[in-house]
């Protein structure tokens, strides 16, 4: 399957890269979050648009073909940098830092105005998204990475922007199958509840080196 990608890329070079990348797309989610709350009149939003069209022009001087995919690296730690919920070339993802104990994985992390669904809440898809990552994340770290073949989601009560916490971890494997459960919880408890069924893909069963990650 294409987008698994093996480089040479050292680790200085990804740290170059990172370095390069990371600002712009930081930069690129506070814009999001102006888009939505700033209250500028339409002459200063106009300049904006033109300092933001100069950066296009700039950006796209060079652009790769297709997505970034997951590359991996015989050197440095493999990158899922386009990645909707942890890529950090990728300002659509707040981005959340997954961090993988022996039994679970969590992450802290803050969702602003951009992830609205109702007032004031996360969309629900966003929590799904999150959710997905987090499980799938879960089932990688035991050794069995899947793709997502069912993904159920419990909105137990409304998920307010602002600083969440993601926890998942693998409740049993059958076979190609993992079964995984999460929870995103705010300050007073559980919000949002998922269980999914990850599975190895037929056509990674085959193959002498399994992928690591599935994004
Ligand atoms: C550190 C790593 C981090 C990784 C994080 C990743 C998080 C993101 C994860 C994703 O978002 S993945 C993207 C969303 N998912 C997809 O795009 C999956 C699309 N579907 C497929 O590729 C295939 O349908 C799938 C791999 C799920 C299954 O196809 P297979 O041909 O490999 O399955 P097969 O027919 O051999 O069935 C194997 C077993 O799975 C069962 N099965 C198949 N599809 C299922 C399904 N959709 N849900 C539940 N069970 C399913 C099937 O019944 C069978 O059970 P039994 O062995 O008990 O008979």
């Amino acid at each position: 399957m294409s987008g698994y990608q093996v480089d040479d890329a050292t680790v200085e070079e990804i740290e170059t890269e990172r370095a390069t990348y990371e600002p712009i797309t930081e930069a690129t989610r506070r814009l999001a979050d102006l888009c939505i709350r700033s209250q500028v009149d339409a002459a200063s939003t106009a300049r904006a648009l033109e300092h933001l069209q100069a950066a296009i022009d700039v950006l796209s001087q060079d652009v790769a073909e297709g997505p970034y995919g997951l590359r991996h690296s015989r050197q440095g730690p493999t990158r899922p940098w386009g990645n909707a919920v942890v890529g950090v070339r990728n300002p659509v993802a707040p981005p959340l830092k997954v961090v993988h104990e022996t039994d679970h994985v969590w992450s802290d992390f803050e969702l602003s105005s951009a992830y609205e669904g109702p007032p004031s809440l996360v969309h629900g898809g966003v929590s799904a998204l999150i959710l997905d990552q987090l499980l799938g994340e879960a089932a990688a770290a035991a050794g069995s990475p899947g793709m997502t073949g069912t993904l159920t989601v419990r909105y137990r009560r409304g998920t307010p922007l602002g600083a969440l916490r993601a926890e998942a971890r693998v409740e049993r494997t059958e076979g190609y199958k993992t079964f995984a459960v999460g929870q995103i919880c705010d300050a007073e408890g559980v919000c949002v509840e998922a269980e999914g069924v990850f599975i190895l893909p037929r056509w990674a069963r085959s193959e002498q080196e399994q992928p690591e990650r599935f994004e």
